[in-house]
């Protein structure tokens, strides 16, 4: 059942199940280009006098443009590089905060960049250098970012999974229980309709568009089972992990 703020496990569902759009095109665009390790390598001489990656650069640069203007403000979003980004420009926002507040320590954006970095852009994008590295690097963050927003938002997922049954989880969250914890909140049936729904909207999204009737056989611009087990391996579990992390505190 919805609380008085709206928030329901149908209504954060839909948010996730929203946000595989996102993500998915994300990938695609992504998925245009090689995987350009120069990108990724913290001693490239790209750019004079940076330290870190060039798409650190980016990222830094563009978090700290976002947060001017009150990125980080939304509960919903979580920054890659928090030190030192400037102070928002726009006044605080009205609508309440439906979060514990200790929800505001849990950001686990350097597990997310390393995967992304890591595994995942090996497995959708090909072997090779390209020099569109602003390009390139833009694409990498939007990935990132929509990775980021849907894995933090176990967060809300947690929350309403508590106030749905609050004597359980209080039981395992004063044991601090991680195991307890991750049982209660785990729907196996749920997960498996997640991959399924994600490899279809990686078929429907990712195929060529044409104006002829047959059904298509080509090639989809990224592999659906990857995405599928992208979800499997990584969205999923990080986004449990967000959740035990939340509900540990929970009653802080
Ligand atoms: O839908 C939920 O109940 C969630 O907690 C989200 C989610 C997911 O990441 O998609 C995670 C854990 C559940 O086992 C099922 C799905």
């Amino acid at each position: 059942m919805a609380g008085p703020d709206g928030l329901s496990l149908e209504s954060v569902r839909n948010s996730l199940i929203r946000q595989e759009d996102t993500i998915i095109f994300s990938l695609i665009e992504r998925s245009r280009y090689p995987i350009c390790p120069l990108l990724y390598d913290d001693k490239s001489s790209l750019i004079a006098d940076a330290s870190g990656s060039l798409l650190e650069s980016i990222v830094k640069g563009t978090e700290a443009t976002q947060a001017k203007f009150g990125r980080y403000q939304s509960p919903e979003e979580h920054p890659f590089f928090p030190e030192n980004l400037p102070e928002s420009l726009v006044p605080p926002r009205s609508s309440p905060n439906v979060l514990h507040p200790a929800a505001a320590s849990i950001n686990i954006n350097k597990m997310i960049w390393d995967m992304y970095t890591n595994q995942l852009l090996q497995l959708f994008a090909s072997e090779g250098d390209a020099e569109d590295y602003a390009c390139i690097g833009v694409c990498d963050l939007q990935c990132l970012q929509a990775l980021s927003r849907r894995i933090h938002y176990g967060k809300f997922v947690a929350e309403v999974k508590f106030r749905d049954a609050p004597e359980d989880y209080t039981q395992a969250i004063r044991a601090q229980d991680r195991d307890a914890l991750m049982k209660l909140l785990t729907f196996e049936n749920v997960e498996e309709m997640v991959k399924k729904r994600v490899a279809k909207k990686a078929k429907t999204f990712g195929q060529e568009v044409t104006l002829s009737e047959d059904e298509y056989n080509g090639k989809y611009k990224v592999d659906p089972a990857i995405v599928s087990r992208l979800y499997e391996e990584w969205v999923m579990p990080l986004t449990k992990h967000v959740q035990v992390e939340y509900l540990l505190r929970r009653l802080d």
